[in-house]
């Protein structure tokens, strides 16, 4: 014997129906029990029917709905296969429907009967779908007994064997067709078994009747290791053990119903899921011996949860508190899903479905009432909109580290562990956690458990030299992240103006031309909208701007759950205080800042530096050539070019900042040895560097960069003079960077062929650090120090940082 489960959806038209007939007709070689749901939606609209008449309304519309939609079915039906036997008495349903809305009540007794209305529809239909095979209608009530009330009653296990084994004796056939959901108390009245109790029909038939496999037919191929509607890469699972399949379904897997399984479990019969629009898939088989070497099989999640607690005085040591708590939510019907205590046993937390919370509430205060007045319990405390994300395997046991590992998922996800539970078979770990935030948190946690594909989502501000050269390394880059199991995705660029966001990623070949046709400029909350949208699990705002306003932003950034990388250097260089605010937000918020590139571009210069100071070495002095730029302007003069030639000619190379002045100016150098002065744990600000300008001071002050170009060569003749007198004494212009004795200065040094910055040109920095650990001999940086591809691969590799713990 084999029972097979159709649900709702497996039966939603006649095409469905037909389809499920087929597929029952392929698969019979011996009997076969088929326990039928609704046709999909039905039950809901049975719902509608009884609250409806229950309030005294017009329920016509309803009623009609309902009836056109089954005469359908049953047209479509006969017009196939014939006269069909068994019609629910439809008058007998509208009478009581009256009959409640006459009295504005509906005893339960009533509500049982119309709410499994559908299945005794799906089976009529059915029967006759399958006539040619002689099917026989099962009356679930002839044979599943319960106890309890007629709404989620409780089935008798013992007796429910006695009633299916007399109904099969009575009526020999290869194929039986039973409504699921429904079955009949002592007396014989209909009772029903809880919401899509379909599922716990089948079982408890598969039990009663030992059958070989209790098959539950579904829309999905199997259980998969997380939802599939949120998780992508969610697979299916082949085997679960009976505790597994309990624990996911008990957890949020809608799969399977949670009561399913103990029948099946109880009996030792296996229990498969199957698609019924995939039938030749491999489903899902749950059975007594499916363990295997994978310690996390699945990671469930339930939402729509709050949390209670019970604490006071008088809960300390006091025998039997934690029983009357319990005692008082089982006699009001709530059900319990997690609890955890204190080890003080100063207060009882546990969490309940929203939906029974002030169900939950009143029964502890009347309980309660009299601790409460005696100051011996507090109010009950209430959180409200949780959820529980739960990681379920047998085998978790044998493995050391995962709840650490779950946990630091968690604190990837920015997710706050509200409470934590783990039964002691220690199959299943579950953590208590802002609702908001479950998606997020299955999210990062499937990754972290099962596809071990990490994900950086980047979201692009500046598409200049450097940004555009950071799409094509991104480009080029594919196949070697790929390799490295890192998947990297652009979600958002923008320029100045311009924002454009696509959940798909953005595509690297059409970028230009959509982000010249948004009509939306960057704002953070509707990028923080996006990434709520789309579960982003590791945003990264990459800033290639240089941009005042943005740097303003970067608290707000990490604020908002985002990293910052940093090719702009105004944050690193505003007031001491924002530096320190950074310094803060990345702590609080478990985020990263990183600006690399903010000194040399592309040389490991801040890593270096934060390695050393880190580990206690402290600066003595140092000295360095920090502008690429300037670099190459001094080395192109010392070759004979005028000063705006040869800045034309950096500025070509795009080794100069946005606005050459800048450069000039000495203040991008001012603004990189501030930066190298704080990280040896100076607090300056960028007004105690000393700076000598390039420039006469004033010049070209307010003028538009083009405008200050065309004005540069009146300063040709008198720069030429300095660098032919530094020749006649053997020497060569150089702009250097200094720190000594607490003093930073930036500007102009004539140094001789005996100097080390005399052969720094052509663009490439030197940096010589001289500490406590590297003396009398500096620690050296050297090499290129300007330029969109080295800054691109900085900033590249910065990115990649953001996975790194
Ligand atoms: N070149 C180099 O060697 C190095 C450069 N850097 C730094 O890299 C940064 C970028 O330099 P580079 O690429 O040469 O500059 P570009 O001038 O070529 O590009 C700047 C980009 O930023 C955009 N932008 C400006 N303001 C905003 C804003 N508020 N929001 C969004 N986008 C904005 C601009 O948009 P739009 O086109 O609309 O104006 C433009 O796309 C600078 O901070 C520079 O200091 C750091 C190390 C080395
Ligand atoms: N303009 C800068 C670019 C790097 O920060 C330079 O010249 O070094």
């Amino acid at each position: 014997m084999r029972v097979l489960k159709f649900g709702g959806s497996s039966l939603a038209d006649f095409a469905c129906l037909e389809q499920v007939a087929q597929l029952v007709k392929a698969q019979l070689k011996d009997e076969m029990l088929l326990v039928l749901s609704a046709p999909g939606g039905m039950t809901d609209s049975l719902v509608a029917l009884a609250s409806s008449a229950e309030q005294g309304q017009d329920f016509s519309s309803l009623w009609e709905a309902l009836t056109s939609r089954c005469n359908e079915l049953k047209a479509a039906v006969e017009k196939g296969y014939g006269p069909i036997d068994h019609w629910p008495n439809f008058e007998e349903l509208k009478n009581k429907l009256d009959g409640v809305s006459l009295i504005k009540c509906c005893p339960d007794q009533v509500r049982a009967f119309v709410i499994s209305f559908g299945e005794r529809v799906s089976v009529s239909l059915m029967q006759r779908l399958l006539n040619s095979h002689k099917a026989v209608y099962l009356e679930a009530t002839s044979c599943v007994a319960s106890t309890g009330g007629f709404i989620d009653a409780e089935v008798d296990l013992v007796a429910s064997k006695t009633r299916f084994q007399a109904a099969l004796k009575e009526k020999p056939a290869t194929i039986y067709i039973m409504p699921g959901f429904t079955a009949s108390n002592d007396k014989g009245e209909l009772t029903t078994l809880g919401r899509n109790g379909s599922d716990y029909s089948a079982a408890i038939a598969a039990a009663c009747l030992e059958a070989d496999v209790c098959q539950i037919w579904t829309d999905v191929d199997g259980v998969y290791s997380a939802d599939p509607r949120y998780i992508k890469k969610a697979t299916k699972v082949d085997f679960l053990s009976y505790k597994e399949a309990m624990e996911l379904s008990y957890f949020g897997a809608k799969v399977l119903h949670p009561k399913t399984i103990l029948p099946c479990a109880k009996a030792g019969v296996p229990c498969e899921i199957k698609n019924t629009h995939n039938p030749d898939a491999q489903g899902s088989l749950i059975g007594n011996d499916f363990s295997s070497d994978e310690p996390v099989k699945a990671i469930s999640s339930l939402q729509d949860l709050a949390m209670l607690t019970v604490s006071g005085p008088g809960m300390k040591g006091k025998v039997g508190m934690a029983s009357k708590v319990f005692n008082a939510l089982a006699h009001d019907n709530v059900s319990i899903v997690l609890i955890t205590q204190s080890s003080c046993e100063f207060s009882i937390s546990f969490c309940v479905h929203e939906s029974d919370l002030a169900l939950a509430l009143t029964a502890l205060q009347t309980a309660f009432e009299l601790e409460s007045q005696a100051g011996l319990i507090e109010p009950v405390q209430v959180q409200r909109n949780l959820a529980i994300v739960t990681l379920v395997g047998d085998n978790m046991r044998a493995h050391r580290g995962l709840a650490a590992k779950f946990f630091a998922s968690l604190s990837q996800a920015q997710v706050n562990i509200v409470a934590i539970a783990q039964d002691s078979t220690e199959s299943a770990i579950s953590a208590v956690i802002d609702g908001e935030l479950c998606n997020d948190a299955v999210k990062i946690c499937h990754e972290n458990f099962f596809t071990h594909v990490p994900s950086i989502d980047v979201f692009l501000l500046g598409c200049g030299l450097v940004g555009q050269e950071l799409i094509s390394q991104l480009e080029r880059q594919q196949a070697w992240l790929e390799k490295r199991n890192i998947k990297l995705n652009l979600y958002g660029v923008a320029n100045s103006r311009q924002l454009h966001l696509d959940s798909e990623g953005i595509a690297f070949s059409d970028w230009q031309q959509k982000l010249a046709v948004s009509e939306q400029s960057f704002d953070l909350k509707l990028v923080e909208q996006f990434v709520k949208q789309n579960h982003l699990v590791n945003p990264v705002l990459v800033d290639c701007t240089s941009s005042d306003a943005l740097a303003a932003q970067y608290v707000d950034f990490l604020n908002a759950g985002f990293h910052v990388v940093a090719a702009n250097k105004k944050a690193t260089t505003s007031s001491y205080t924002y530096y320190q605010d950074l310094i803060a937000a990345t702590q609080k918020n478990n985020r990263k800042f990183l600006y690399e590139t903010n000194v040399g571009a592309g040389l490991p210069v801040i890593d270096n530096l934060q390695s050393l100071f880190g580990a206690g070495d402290e600066l003595l002095e140092f000295s360095g050539i920090l502008s690429g730029s300037l670099s190459y302007m001094f080395g192109a003069l010392q070759d004979g070019l005028s000063l705006s030639e040869a800045t034309i000619k950096a500025k070509e190379s795009g080794f100069t900042e946005p606005d050459p002045r800048d450069d000039l100016s000495g203040t991008d150098v001012a603004r990189k040895l501030l930066i190298i002065a704080r990280e040896a744990g100076m607090k300056l600000e960028l007004s105690d560097i000393e700076v000598e300008s390039v420039l006469p001071q004033g010049f070209a002050e307010g003028d538009s960069i083009d405008e200050f170009m065309a004005k540069l060569p009146s300063l040709d003749a008198d720069f030429n003079a300095r660098i032919e007198q530094a020749a006649s004494e053997g020497k060569v212009l150089r702009y250097v960077g200094t720190i000594k004795e607490g003093h930073c200065k930036v500007g102009i040094e004539a140094v001789d062929s005996s100097h080390a910055l005399n052969v720094i040109r052509d663009g490439e920095n030197a940096l010589a650090i001289l500490s406590q650990y590297y003396q009398p001999r500096p620690f050296v940086i050297r090499g290129y120090g300007a330029g969109s591809e080295v800054t691109a691969a900085g900033v590249f590799a910065d990115v990649l940082k953001t996975l790194s713990r």
